[in-house]
């Protein structure tokens, strides 16, 4: 066999096939397997299958590779309900058996602590993944793209890691109301021959179709996202989205002319309607901007924040900190066991609604301010302010090493960390060690038929501290 010439440190060319048994699933959903000690990631192959691997790519420290061959399938294995799973990419586990897909999520947080976190695994509580009853049409918003193919106008993500567009008429995790809107938007410009943005080009105007949807409310909110303010038609646009669309509440435009991946732009435009949409959770509603976020699947929101809940503990004396706030979801939640919340997110529109929505419930003990968790919380401790619990709930890219020296620095008694990445939580907590124990980590299947998976920590204080 000859060496890739490259990469010496592996045994493999690009298009060899070889047989590879899966240990277990990878961060992104993939299988995982070992050839000659080297690793080789398999997307779409399934713990303790024997498959046949053509190697796809292969870089100084590992392989990637396709599945040419099952020679052993896993017993887990199902057949994935969406017609075009193997092409969109939005989904990594539909061919896992849902029950299997709980606890492989929990396998990806043992691994993330094993690699990253300096833990003890054996003496660390990590519980059973909590899933969804019905887990299909979850997500209360889409995102997709648009494009013109042969002519018409199509709509959805990129295949991974490619720039190709995904034509997506109907997504099984989507919301019903999400994808009957995005059809009908997708429709009307075509109607009207509304310019469409071509990425390579660069040019064109409308990019992207967002829509979310209260699932209480069953309000929905269309944002077009444009190239440009100036939107050709924009009155035609408006008044057929609402002849089509009456359970719309809410049109906005939003100006992305810049060459990103970012979805958003600075610029929000109302175009009709309110400008925002209404979602209840629990007892309490909440306002949403184009802008602001909120999670994604409003059925396992509620048990992920009563998680959050159940790891304060409050009694009611307590000061929090609701780091990376959002529209303000979790400090209210526990808001009723709170003497004071303080909150902050570096989008100003939920920092606003967050605002708003705390006057709506009466709470008149939260303030909410623009800009990073690592910039308030050392200045209010500057200012002589001390929390007696902090909650972070991060972006994927984990919390930043001011924030964690804030934390450390004032050391409340209660700390919770509610994380959407295991790998960045696990490297956090081994900062965080210094000063605090993990009791237990509560993973919470937020998406499921992906790889994600939310974890809620509570931490408590070492014993010398
Ligand atoms: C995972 S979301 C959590 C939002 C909210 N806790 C919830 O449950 O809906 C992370 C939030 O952090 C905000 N954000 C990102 N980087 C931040 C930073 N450095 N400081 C404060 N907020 C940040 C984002 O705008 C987003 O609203």
């Amino acid at each position: 066999m000859k060496t890739n010439e490259k990469n010496k440190g592996i045994p493999l060319e690009k298009g060899q096939t070889f047989p590879l048994t899966i240990k277990r699933l990878g961060i992104n959903g993939e299988g995982v397997g070992y050839f000659k000690k080297q690793v080789v990631f398999v997307p779409g192959a399934l713990p303790n299958e024997e498959v046949v691997v053509e190697a796809t790519n292969i870089s100084a420290k590992f392989a990637e590779g396709k599945v040419k061959k099952i020679r052993k399938a896993s017993p887990h294995r199902v057949d994935p309900p969406c017609p075009i799973y193997h092409e969109c990419g939005g989904c990594q586990l539909q061919h896992l058996s849902y029950e299997k897909q709980l606890h492989e999520k929990r396998d990806i947080v043992v691994q993330a602590m094993e690699r990253f976190s300096g833990l003890d695994l054996g003496k660390t509580d990590i519980r059973q993944t909590i899933g969804m009853e019905d887990p299909w049409n979850y997500r209360n918003k889409s995102q997709f793209q648009t494009g013109l193919r042969n002519g018409k106008v199509i709509a959805g993500l990129y295949s991974k890691n490619s720039h190709h567009l995904v034509n997506i008429d109907h997504c099984i995790v989507q919301h019903e109301a999400t994808n009957k809107a995005v059809q009908t938007v997708k429709q009307i410009l075509q109607d009207l021959k509304v310019s469409i943005y071509d990425e390579r080009k660069r040019k064109g105007i409308v990019r992207t179709i967002v829509c979310r949807v209260g699932f209480k409310s069953g309000q929905v909110q269309i944002v077009l996202i444009t190239a440009q303010e100036n939107l050709p038609r924009k009155d035609l646009i408006v008044s057929e989205i609402k002849k089509r669309l009456p359970e719309v509440k809410s049109i906005m435009q939003n100006v992305n002319g810049e060459k990103t991946s970012l979805i958003f732009g600075d610029k929000t435009v109302h175009l009709d309607g309110e400008e925002v949409i209404q979602e209840q959770l629990g007892d309490l509603t909440f306002d949403l901007s184009a802008r602001a976020f909120f999670q994604l699947n409003p059925v396992q929101t509620v048990k992920l924040y009563d998680e959050v809940k159940k790891a304060a503990q409050l009694t009611g004396k307590e000061k929090i900190v609701d780091a990376y706030c959002g529209v303000g979801t979790i400090g209210m939640w526990l808001a009723d066991g709170a003497k004071e919340i303080r909150g902050m997110d570096t989008i100003a529109d939920s920092v606003e609604d967050a605002k708003k929505n705390a006057k709506k419930h009466g709470f008149k003990n939260a303030t909410y301010v623009k800009g990073t968790a690592e910039h308030w919380l050392p200045k209010w401790l500057g200012e002589g302010w001390r929390p007696d619990a902090v909650v972070v709930d991060p972006p994927r890219t984990g919390c930043d090493q001011k924030l964690l020296g804030a934390i450390l620095k004032v050391k409340p008694k209660k700390f919770i960390y509610v994380s959407c990445n295991p790998s960045t939580l696990a490297k956090d907590i081994k900062t965080l060690s210094k000063a605090y124990k993990v009791e237990y980590i509560q993973p919470v299947d937020m998406f499921p038929h992906t790889a994600h998976v939310e974890c809620v920590v509570q931490f408590t204080l070492k014993r010398d501290n």
